[in-house]
């Protein structure tokens, strides 16, 4: 059986191994594949397993063994998930290994929105504190979480551990799913997408890149929003039309966002989101995490064995 790991250097960078996916069979292991290069370097795989290496309509057409894609990630808008099923190929993911990580996130760039620690730090670095006439000195408002409301649009694995630490703050929270099976837990209230944007001070994104998500963040839903409120985004760039936000932030019409994820990664020379006023970005690392990283292994390695035992599981689509 070949199995051929497309970009495995995110993942393990050196520091994990893939012992788990080896124990099973025999593994190609590449750190990066050109999308130019996938249909040849996979001719007859029969596992493709991949992080954000792009699984095209037109690579699958060109992979006749190709019978299982493993996505060593949550989420799976790199694959063609439609053209997969059509062939009768098992697309799998790998749910909740990062949600801890993720949430952390989320509170590491809105509390340096709120508190600017690192802004601070390095003023006293440069000596500022020791030359000011007063025992202390900020630079920007200093902003409680605690009495403030946090709406989360998509209260899924990580919305909802979002939710948890936001309840912990004293934040009163507002969540947007696509349905509510279970009534949500105590502090948490069911809200539009509209009432989400409207009544937040602020928003964190978590549901998944769709059709009906694709440029969620809009000129218009912007427009709802309040002057002092937030946009953390740790879902999926392309949630956001980042001409929009950038023009927001530029204008002052929002007050800040943090971003871990854009449109194109890694961002093109001119992405309008780089520089813009008041807007954190760090370089996709909310799942990165070593934990996280070695859960990540050995999920898409049980993953594989459900899969070759004839009983798959976390198969999307
Ligand atoms: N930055 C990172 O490193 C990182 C790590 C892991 C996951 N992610 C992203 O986070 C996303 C969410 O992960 P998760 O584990 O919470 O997934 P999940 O499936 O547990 O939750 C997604 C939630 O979004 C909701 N949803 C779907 N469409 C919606 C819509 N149109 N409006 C409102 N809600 C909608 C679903 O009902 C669900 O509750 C992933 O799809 C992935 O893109 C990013
Ligand atoms: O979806 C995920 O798991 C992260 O974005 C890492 O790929």
């Amino acid at each position: 059986m070949k199995i051929v790991l497309l970009d495995a250097y995110t993942a393990n960078p050196g520091d994990v191994s893939w012992a788990p996916l080896q124990a099973i069979a025999e593994c190609e292991i590449h750190d990066r594949t050109p999308v130019t290069e996938t249909a040849a370097r996979c001719a007859g795989a029969e596992v493709i397993i991949t992080n954000k290496a792009p699984v095209t309509r037109e690579i699958i057409a060109a992979l006749p063994d190709l019978k299982y894609i493993g996505v060593t990630a949550t989420g799976y808008n790199i694959v063609d998930v439609a053209a997969a099923k059509e062939r009768g190929i098992v697309v799998t993911n790998v749910p909740g290994y990062s949600s801890p990580a993720v949430a952390q996130l989320v509170f590491a760039l809105l509390l340096e929105l709120t508190n600017h620690v690192g802004h601070h730090a390095q003023t006293v670095a440069e000596g500022r504190w020791q030359s000011c006439p007063d025992f202390c000195y900020w630079d920007f408002p200093i902003i409680e979480l605690s009495g403030r409301t946090l709406g989360i649009i998509g209260y899924g694995d990580i919305g909802s551990a979002v939710g948890r630490i936001a309840v912990a703050f004293g934040m009163k929270v507002l969540a947007s799913k696509r349905d509510w099976k279970v009534a949500p837990p105590e502090g948490v209230t069911p809200a539009s997408i509209d009432e989400v944007f409207a009544q937040s001070d602020a928003i964190s994104l978590h549901c998944p890149l769709t059709d009906a998500t694709k440029h969620l963040v809009n000129g218009r839903t912007l427009g709802l929003m309040k002057e002092s409120a937030f946009i953390i985004n740790t879902g999926r760039g392309p949630l956001v039309d980042e001409a929009a936000l950038a023009a927001a932030l530029n204008s002052g019409r929002i007050a800040g966002a943090g971003l871990d994820v854009l449109s194109v990664e890694p961002p093109k020379d001119g992405n309008p989101l780089i520089g813009a006023k008041n807007c954190l970005i760090t370089p996709h690392i909310g799942w990165a995490s070593r934990e996280a990283r070695v859960r990540l292994i050995a999920a898409t390695a049980s993953n594989l064995q459900a899969f070759l035992d004839g009983k798959p599981v976390n198969v999307v689509g």
